[in-house]
């Protein structure tokens, strides 16, 4: 199977709602490029500094890359996005650019190696790409990832909250249902602060089928049950913790059966949403029953801790 790449060039101020909107239309695997990064360097562990490479990242404004399987894409899908970016209310569009290129399958994978190196997603977890060598230190825990068309590389504000989350609110013993799994990062960092049993559900087949991947290579393919699933439609067993970085919309379909599924006490790890849409979800949150426990904030997207109190 190939793959179309659409290539955007955007002003800052469009960023926040760029992975949202592309999302909705469908594309995987988001990479997102910003001129800021650069300016700001990336400290690492211990001292240790990542060096970017300037090749990857714009002088300036944003460059945003998504990527569509030739099954997926469509020629309207680029005025689809233009018209999304456009009706973004109180944003003004300074810079909106687009094109395509045609990516070969064989190319797919050196694409991904061109953008994607190891480096520290939060206290304790650092991402390290299957391709590449890496030295851990004694306290730090590595997450091995192909990301492949599965979105969760945890450079992604909304996955990096969601792992310091899980680095702090899951236990020994916690059971787990991880929805939206995507690459599997979230259910493999629950695993490694010893949650059991861990359930990955995902609405799509090819990230069903990256987590698994992402499961094998890190050992734990045998401790996590992966499955296709919509939310938490049909899901029986109570849970001690409930993960889903989605998106607002979607995740505010299933605050109610969350709610239910999870044991008293139990916790509700909720991201993929934006500022704007943050009073919505902590009121349905708040009205279902859950007590809010922290709100974590970064790059105009809120993750939520919820407990059901
Ligand atoms: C933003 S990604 C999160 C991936 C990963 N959990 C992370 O935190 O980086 C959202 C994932 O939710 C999946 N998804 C979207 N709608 C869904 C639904 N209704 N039920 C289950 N998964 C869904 C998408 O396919 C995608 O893999």
């Amino acid at each position: 199977m190939d793959y179309k790449e659409i290539t955007l060039m955007i002003n800052h101020e469009v960023e926040p709602f760029i992975a949202e909107i592309l999302n909705e239309l469908g594309a995987n695997g988001v990479v997102i490029e910003d001129s800021l990064e650069l300016q700001k360097g990336r400290i690492e562990t211990f001292g240790e500094i990542y060096e970017l490479n300037p090749a990857d990242y714009p002088e300036q404004d944003v460059r945003v890359k998504c990527y569509y399987s030739e099954y997926d894409y469509k020629d309207e899908l680029l005025s689809d996005i233009e018209k999304a970016v456009r009706a973004l209310q109180d944003v003004e569009v300074t810079r909106f650019e687009i094109e395509t290129a045609d990516i070969k399958d064989e190319d797919w994978e050196n694409e991904w190696k061109n953008h994607f190196h190891a480096f520290k997603a939060s206290e304790r977890f650092t991402v390290v790409p299957s391709w590449e060598d890496y030295q851990p230190a004694d306290d730090e825990e590595i997450i091995h990832l192909d990301p492949g068309m599965a979105f969760g590389t945890g450079d992604h504000a909304t996955t990096s909250m969601c792992l310091r989350l899980v680095e702090e609110y899951v236990k020994p013993g916690m059971s787990v249902i991880d929805v939206g799994t995507g690459s599997g990062i979230l259910s493999i960092a629950a695993h490694r602060m010893g949650a059991a049993p861990i359930r990955a559900v995902d609405l799509d087949k090819v990230a069903v089928r990256v987590a698994e991947e992402n499961f094998r290579i890190n050992h734990c393919a045998d401790a996590i049950e992966t499955d296709t699933g919509n939310l938490l439609v049909g899901e029986t067993e109570k849970r001690d913790v409930v993960i889903a970085n989605i998106l607002a919309h979607i995740v505010d379909l299933m605050i109610d059966d969350a709610f239910t599924l999870l044991n008293d006490e139990g916790l509700f790890i909720a991201s993929g949403i934006i500022e704007e849409k943050e009073q919505m979800i902590t009121e349905h949150m708040t009205e279902a029953g859950f007590s809010i426990r922290t709100i974590r904030r970064e790059k105009g997207w809120v993750a939520i801790l919820a407990e059901k109190a």
